[in-house]
């Protein structure tokens, strides 16, 4: 049994989230990270195209309109896609904290059936910070983004350094990345520290 500790309430001596003072003001669109990204890249033609908002404070909102190739159910969105749409909502907090950080854990609720053509008006924000730990929720609203909740999450984003993905990438990816301007502009993005 390792010793580590996932569970996703956070301990007792957690601080708040910390918004970074370069970080997107409310309301400015938070471009795309990765043209390839399933979640928000324009590069991948049934990808879910998720276009997200810096909110106040360590908050973010998203928009996803589901397409038939997301489909779970005839008609339906498949829950998978949708926790996905949750997990990249969730990953853009990284712009507002200016840390880099990848799921660790993601527990889902799926609340209602979610059709296709809907759009799911996506809210989330981060919680609290334990060391390496970042605790942060999400939801989903179909109708408007006061509408019922469809699709919620908790999740435990971890801190990682750029060369989590240099080390575990492929390096046709990684080396195409690198020779990007737009690409190193993100990295170097996350490297100007408060
Ligand atoms: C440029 C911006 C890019 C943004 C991308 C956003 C995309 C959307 C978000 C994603 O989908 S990211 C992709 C999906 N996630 C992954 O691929 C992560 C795969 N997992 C790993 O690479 C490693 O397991 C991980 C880096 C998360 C942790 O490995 P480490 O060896 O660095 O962690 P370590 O074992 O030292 O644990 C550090 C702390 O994290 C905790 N931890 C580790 N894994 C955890 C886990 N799975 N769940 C909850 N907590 C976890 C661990 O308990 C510990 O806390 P405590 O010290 O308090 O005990």
């Amino acid at each position: 049994m390792s010793g580590r500790t996932t569970a996703l309430t956070p301990p007792a001596d957690a601080g708040p989230p910390v918004r970074h003072p370069e970080a997107p003001a409310p309301g400015e669109v938070i471009g795309a990270h990765y043209e390839n990204c399933f979640g928000c890249g324009a590069g991948v033609p049934h990808g879910l195209h998720l276009e997200v908002r810096a909110g106040e404070g360590v908050a973010v909102t998203a928009e996803f309109r589901v397409k038939e190739a997301h489909q779970g159910a005839p008609g339906l969105a498949h829950g998978g896609v949708l926790a996905t749409a949750l997990d990249e909502t969730l990953g853009s907090l990284n712009w507002l904290t200016r840390v880099i950080a990848v799921t660790g854990r993601l527990e889902t609720d799926f609340l209602l059936p979610v059709p296709v053509d809907s759009v799911l008006y996506l809210e989330a924000e981060a919680v609290a910070v334990h060391h390496r730990k970042i605790y942060c929720t999400a939801t989903g609203r179909l109708g408007g983004p006061e509408g019922p909740v469809a699709v919620r999450a908790d999740a435990v984003f971890i801190e990682v350094k750029v060369e989590h993905f240099i080390n575990h990438g492929r390096p046709a990816e990684i080396n195409a990345a690198l020779a990007d301007p737009d690409q190193v502009k993100v990295v170097r993005a996350f490297e100007v520290n408060p």
